[in-house]
């Protein structure tokens, strides 16, 4: 029996056992297993066929952003629209072949935008480019699911079902769970929290399906089965997920209203350019990213100024040149993107702007910056 035939029974026989007490332990086995074969078939074929020839594309800017959708919703129209790189559109399916990269310049960062084939279901297993597609959102720090919002709910379904199946998880933490391989010692379990999902047995029938004996597992959370098996096989993506709804122009505003309001949706019309602002200023939410400014130390700063009663101006900060990092990141952080030694010569740092308490305020490395904060850093 093939690894495809495998996965299909073991998915009908998980679809046909009722879901109880009785049954926890078999479920969970099962969909250990599963979770196993698919990771089988998804380990890299040595044949270069399966390489994909113009899905290449380098990164570059401040981050990426990856636009996954079924054939035709709208991903070249969009492409063309927010960046400067036209994208083929038409309406026929599978127009776009390759991977397609444009930049958004938005709030002084750039973010690349990848226009990409149309997936279809079964992508995962290679049905059209589906593998390469999702090879590329992998790599993206946000996916934009763009839909068609003429057409039923089933598109996202299904495709958030064949993103799960190779181990992209939408919209969701890592798991906080402590798990440790061992040399000796058997399993030890424990959790810090009520634990209604899973039970010291069923971490260790799952543990054995993975030929783990020897481990230290530490539940900080009340996590499920399928959670657990997401932390030991080790390779999944938690990926930030906006559902992007095109089309807006031909359904009735009824429906416009029940899409908009939905969890991680925006609702967006290409065609007639309607909310892409927006959808712009939710994107830039979901990349989570934040620009520091640089000012430099004017003359009246270093104690240069004074002639002749006549005060110099101090530097006034470069807002055409942001620093753009990932939320939470600290003047630490700062340091290493302007020079590689510079935290090292580090005194202290002048930080102006919504991180902290007065403006400006003397602040150390370890301190968290925050978006459009001006920062002067002062060397030993
Ligand atoms: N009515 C309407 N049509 C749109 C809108 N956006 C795109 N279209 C049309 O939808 C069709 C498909 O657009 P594409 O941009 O080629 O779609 P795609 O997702 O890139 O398609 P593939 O590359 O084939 O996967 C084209 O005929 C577009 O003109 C929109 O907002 N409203
Ligand atoms: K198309
Ligand atoms: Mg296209």
């Amino acid at each position: 029996m093939g690894i495809l035939e495998k996965i299909s029974e073991i998915e009908k026989e998980i679809a046909r056992t009722q879901k109880n007490k009785a049954t926890e332990y078999h479920l969970g086995l099962l969909k250990a297993k599963l979770a196993k074969y698919r990771a089988q078939l998804l380990e890299p074929s040595k044949s270069a066929s399966s390489k994909g020839e113009g899905f290449d594309v380098m990164k570059s800017g401040d981050a990426r952003v990856a636009l996954i959708g079924f054939p035709s919703v709208g991903k070249s129209t969009f492409l063309s629209l927010m960046t400067s790189t036209a994208s083929e559109a038409a309406s026929y399916e599978f127009t776009t072949l390759t991977c397609i990269p444009g930049v958004i310049e938005y709030k002084g960062a750039n973010i690349q935008l990848l226009d990409l084939p149309g997936i279809i279901e079964g992508a995962a297993q290679g049905k059209g480019r589906g593998r390469q597609v999702i090879a590329v959102a992998r790599t993206a720090d946000v996916v934009i699911m763009m839909l068609d919002a003429t057409k039923g709910e089933v598109q996202r379904s299904l495709l958030e079902k064949e993103l799960e199946s190779v181990g992209i998880r939408l919209n969701k933490h890592k798991p906080n769970i402590y798990f440790k391989p061992k040399k000796g010692g058997g399993i030890s379990f424990n959790s810090t929290v009520t634990l209604t999902q899973c039970s010291e047995k069923l971490v260790q029938l799952i543990l054995h399906e993975y030929k783990i004996f020897n481990a230290e597992v530490l539940f900080r959370e009340d996590c499920s089965p399928d959670e657990f098996i997401d932390v030991i096989v080790g390779n999944r993506v938690y990926m930030p997920c906006l559902y992007v709804y095109n089309k807006i122009d031909q359904i009735s505003m009824e429906e416009v209203d029940r899409l908009a309001r939905k969890p991680n949706s925006v609702v967006i019309s290409c065609g007639m350019k309607l909310n892409l602002d927006y959808l712009l200023e939710m994107l830039w939410e979901y990349l989570a990213l934040t620009c520091i400014y640089t000012k430099k130390r004017g003359p009246a700063e270093l104690g240069l100024e004074v002639t002749h009663g006549l005060r110099l101006p101090a530097e006034r900060p470069d807002f055409s040149d942001a620093i753009i990092l990932r939320k939470g990141a600290s003047v630490e952080h700062v340091c290493h993107r302007i020079h590689r030694s510079l935290a090292s010569q580090f005194k202290y740092a002048l930080v102006w702007g919504t991180s902290t308490k007065y403006s400006p305020q003397r602040v150390g490395l370890t301190h968290t910056m925050e978006h459009e904060d001006v920062i002067q850093i002062v060397k030993k």
